[in-house]
């Protein structure tokens, strides 16, 4: 078969392998040998050709390419859907900064969270803010005032009774995780501290600074899901993990680079300025994948065959039956791993006002609605020495349900939401139409669907390594593959450099990581994870009517 193919009949042999792969992955799951890296038919060899594909350049990516690199994997090709790197630590242009031009703010991660102690331990990622010079500011939480819809109101009470119960909680936490018990909701591990909002004199105070503690305590703004959606034990741990380990400080990224610029730093380590091996505009569409290697197919409909794929996409795009079609369809095993986790919507809503009519000392304002939970709920200052001072911006976060809805809203409908708050706070004063407004809609962002996952209840850690376990060649590594900091910036750094490191060393035939703590060969996965209660224990003395579930069947008389 001629190698120099015309246009046309390269296509049909794009069309004709691509038939193939489906044939042929189908058949990797049954004699795992034989897979997409045969080329023995000869149509393979239209691919580029590389040793590691890495398809998406957030942290996770640019990481994974990272310890390629440092392990001596130079062979890499970076595929990403943007025209830039940084994924979802992403940054807009908004408003009028004080020199006429546009002020850049952050639409996804914008706090360093525990920071950490050079002594102790530093979180890696304020290790790389400090070597990229990322301007950033400390977020005082305690510069706080709260209000409800008849305007400022004091329930400082509320959050003092609420920080006992989260640590009361947090131990609950520990005890359940040691002594092996079943995992509860946050909402009962709340219930069992004895904190149940409705049962308090002031249930919208209550709510609302749950809905901001809890938040705060994990990712600012209840980890994106609600209390009766979350794992207590494994969102105790990752707030340790962050806030103990390293320590409770979070500061505020106002880089006017944007704050992918210590992303883009770190890439330039390794990656030359126009280097080939970053491919940027790229849609992933099709992943062909085997024991043997992978074919990644883009939008362009061309192809890149490689040793091994890693995939960072969030957990938003994983789940969507739309985004990415995995050949052969992705094992049982591993689809109801990342069907389980949850990826939880985060919305900052960002406003420009003529002038500054808020407490000007302060930088958060909670409100708590009559109505609704987390309507709303929490107001963030910029306006502020050490943010933009003299810039009249207010943000105000949603998250969750609320989340979706805004982001189905034109903005004049959001603005209006907006407004009528802000005049329910500070009654009698003059509200004024704000010069700018904008947020993202994360949710439909089709590169992300979604901000960072979570997890819910009902999973387990060996679920979790599901998640993070390779099918094969194909690697699956992001801040959702992060048992101990999933939803932050560090997940995906430690992740990305787990996965390159492994890989490395399956490549070079050495264990380049830590064998002590597990880094070196493939992830571990668990074909099938069973529950804690046997068929036959399925009985009357259990209290189980065994007549209306026979044979596994519900209804069969
Ligand atoms: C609103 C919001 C607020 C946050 N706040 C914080 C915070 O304050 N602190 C913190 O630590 N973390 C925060 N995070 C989380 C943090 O941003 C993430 O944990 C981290 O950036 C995830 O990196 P990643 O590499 O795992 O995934 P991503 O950044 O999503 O990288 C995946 C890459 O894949 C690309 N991609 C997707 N689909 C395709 C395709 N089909 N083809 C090619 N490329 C594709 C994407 O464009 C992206 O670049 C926040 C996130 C959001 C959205």
């Amino acid at each position: 078969m001629s190698l120099n193919h015309t246009k046309t009949s390269s296509s049909f042999y794009m069309v004709l392998l691509l038939w193939i792969l489906n044939l042929v992955g189908v058949l990797a799951t049954v004699i795992p040998k034989r897979d997409v890296n045969d080329t023995s038919s000869g149509v393979a060899q239209d691919c580029q050709r590389t040793k590691v594909v890495i398809l998406g350049a957030g942290i996770a990516g640019i990481t994974t390419a990272q310890a390629l690199s440092n392990n001596s994997v130079t062979d890499f090709l970076i595929l990403e859907y943007k025209d830039h790197i940084g994924g979802r630590v992403h940054s807009a242009n908004f408003g009028t900064g004080l020199d006429g031009k546009p002020l850049r703010v952050e639409y996804g991660a914008n706090w360093i969270q525990g920071l950490g102690d050079p002594l102790r331990r530093e979180n890696p990622i304020w290790t790389f803010e400090k070597k990229w010079n990322i301007q950033n500011h400390f977020s005082n939480f305690s510069r706080i005032l709260t209000y409800n819809e008849t305007g400022l109101t004091d329930f400082s009470e509320e959050i003092e009774a609420f920080e006992n119960a989260l640590a009361a909680m947090g131990e609950r936490a520990g005890e359940i995780l040691e002594d092996n018990l079943q995992d509860p909701t946050v909402r009962a591990g709340l219930s069992l501290v004895g904190w149940k909002p409705s049962q308090r004199a002031y249930p919208e105070a209550s709510d609302a600074v749950e809905w901001w503690l809890y938040g705060e305590c994990y990712i600012n703004g209840e980890q994106a899901v609600t209390p009766e959606d979350s794992s207590l034990v494994f969102n105790a741990a990752v707030s340790n993990f962050t806030f103990l380990q390293f320590n409770d400080e979070n500061n505020f990224v106002i880089d006017q680079r944007g704050h992918r610029a210590w992303i883009e730093g770190e890439a330039s380590t390794f990656l030359a300025p126009d280097d080939q091996r970053l491919r940027l505009n790229t849609i992933v569409e099709r992943v062909n994948y085997g024991s043997e290697g992978v074919i990644i197919t883009t939008n362009d409909g061309s192809c890149v065959q490689a040793d091994y794929a890693v995939c960072t996409f969030s957990l938003g795009v994983l789940q969507r039956e739309d985004a990415i079609h995995f050949q052969p369809e992705l094992p049982m095993w591993k689809k109801t791993a990342i069907e389980m986790f949850e990826i939880g919507v985060y919305t900052k809503i960002f406003l420009q006002f003529p002038h500054t009519f808020w407490p000007a000392d302060k930088e958060f304002f909670l409100y708590a609605d009559p109505y609704q939970r987390g309507w709303y709920p929490i107001w963030q200052s910029l306006d502020l020495e050490g943010f933009f001072p003299g810039s009249h911006i207010l943000f105000v976060t949603l998250t969750g349900e609320l989340s979706y809805r805004a982001e189905k809203m034109t903005d004049e409908e959001t603005l209006e939401e907006v407004l009528a708050v802000l005049r329910s706070m500070f009654p009698g004063v003059e509200i004024p139409q704000p010069v700018a407004f904008t947020y993202p809609r994360w949710s439909e962002i089709p590169w992300a669907h979604g901000s960072f996952s979570v997890w819910p209840a009902g999973t387990t850690l060996e679920m979790h390594e599901n998640l993070r376990a390779n099918v094969y060649r194909l690697w699956f590594t992001g801040e959702h593959t992060s048992a101990s900091y999933f939803g932050y910036m560090q997940g995906a750094w430690f992740e990305g450099r787990d996965a390159g490191s492994r890989i490395s060393g399956l490549i070079t035939g050495t264990c380049v990581g830590d064998p002590v703590e597990g880094e070196c060969g493939e992830r571990v996965k668990h074909d099938a994870l069973h529950g804690t209660t046997t068929e036959d224990e399925y009985n009357v003395e259990n209290g189980w009517d065994e007549e209306g579930f026979k044979n596994g069947t519900y209804g069969e008389k």
